[in-house]
């Protein structure tokens, strides 16, 4: 039997979903806006001109693009000889997050509201952070506000590094973020003080607990670490790993995914640092994964490293990279296996702040075996769950069409 590999590029829009006015995202596009800085010359470090996507246009990325926004991105024309099922998925879910995008492909689309700590400044509730005070034994807190992982490193780090004071914050999305140095305060007392606020966040229905390690020091330099941990709540429903897992399947985690699913329906998990470390994990589990597996990589960087640094260059940059690494991923395939590549909300790197954005999604199908279509506009993102369980011969998820073709 086949094998699906879903490859997640964490926050590659193609363009402003249909609702992205509830968002304040009309006019986001996170391909588009790339391609448009790199054609003019503004996208130079660490790569030159217009944007090279040559693989990921062979599967039908240009097509798509086309499709979501009505135009084809600068430096970018028709492609007659797509090889790949091509389409653009709108998100169904209310929230344009990492567990909401990744759920609602695995078959389960957050149909309810995620509680959010709206206020800018003193944004956890004082009850909360006493409670986690007491339970920890901290000798206090800082931040308690919306920030950029990044700048508040850079703006706490020292005084956390004096005073054993947790960097708390948050953002527009469902999350209670807690940055810690690795060395002083400690990697595990950071990990269980995630886990005690996992457990004090019950009555808040927060998406995810995050972990924020980093290193170094005020002369240095703070920087993040690769040892960041996602609590996130368990999804709703059964997904389609947890269906597959059930079903005596395999479920094959590169990166993040066992975090994001709350380890659900995973029967092992990889972690790797970097867009390359985890490419070569997802070709390493191609050569050992059982028939009737999912192998599903999530690929961050994108996000975490562009996206919201919002460095417009750096995102080309691993696009390219990417793009280059894309051939050895298609060619390693299986005769009936069949690779999915997608995203799970946008994070457009020339929009302001520093947020996601709301955005269709691109839906790139290729299998040896599989014959190449324009899929068009996708109703949701579970068209990718519904196609892996038609597939790895499951039964029909509540929500998603299949996008294989009749008697495949
Ligand atoms: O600025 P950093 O810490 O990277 O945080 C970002 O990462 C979180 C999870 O994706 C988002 O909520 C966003 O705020
Ligand atoms: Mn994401
Ligand atoms: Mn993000």
């Amino acid at each position: 039997m086949a094998r699906a590999v879903v490859v997640v590029l964490d926050s590659f829009g193609v363009g402003a979903a249909d609702d992205a006015d509830k968002f304040g995202d009309v006019g986001a596009d996170t391909f588009g806006h790339i391609a448009e800085y790199c054609a003019a010359g503004k996208a130079e470090q660490g790569r030159s001109g217009p944007l090279k996507l040559p693989n990921l246009v062979k599967l039908g990325l240009a097509e798509v693009s086309r499709g979501a926004t009505g135009r084809y991105p600068a430096g970018f024309s028709a492609e007659p000889n797509c090889i790949g099922r091509y389409g653009w998925a709108q998100e169904l879910s209310s929230g344009k997050d990492t567990p909401s995008g990744h759920w609602e492909m695995a078959g389960v689309p957050v149909t309810f509201d995620w509680g959010y700590f709206l206020d800018k400044e003193n944004s956890f509730p004082a009850e909360l952070l006493q409670q986690m005070i007491t339970q920890m034994a901290l000798p206090g807190y800082l931040g308690n506000c919306h920030a950029s992982g990044t700048e508040i490193i850079e703006r706490l780090g020292q005084e956390h590094c004096d005073t054993g004071k947790p960097i708390v914050y948050t953002s527009a999305d469902s999350v209670f973020q807690i940055a810690c140095h690795e060395e002083s305060f400690g990697l595990q007392r950071l990990y269980q003080l995630c886990e005690c606020v996992r457990e004090l966040l019950e009555p808040y229905n927060i998406g995810r607990v995050i972990a924020r390690p980093f290193r170094g020091s005020k002369a240095s330099g703070f920087e993040r670490t690769a040892n960041r941990r996602d609590y996130a709540v368990p999804p709703p429903a059964a997904t389609v790993l947890d269906e597959l897992k059930a079903a005596g399947g395999t479920v094959v985690s590169i990166g993040k995914i066992a975090d994001i699913f709350a380890h659900q329906g995973i029967s092992e998990s990889h972690k790797a640092d970097g867009l390359e470390a985890l490419v070569d994990k997802t070709l390493e589990a191609l050569s050992t994964a059982p028939n009737r597996s999912l192998i599903f990589t999530n690929l961050v960087d994108f996000d975490t490293l562009y996206g919201h640094r919002r460095d417009v260059a750096g995102y080309a940059r691993a696009l390219e990279q990417f793009d280059q690494r894309l051939p050895e991923l298609m060619s390693n395939l299986a005769e009936d296996d069949v690779l999915i590549l997608s995203a799970d909300h946008g994070c457009d790197p020339t929009w302001h702040g520093t947020e996601h954005t709301r955005e269709f999604v691109p839906v790139l199908m290729y299998g040896k075996n599989l014959p190449a279509a324009a899929l068009g506009q996708r109703k949701t993102f579970a068209d990718i769950g519904q196609t892996i369980a038609e597939l790895l011969e499951l039964e029909s998820l509540e929500y998603g069409t299949s996008m294989l073709p009749k008697k495949f």
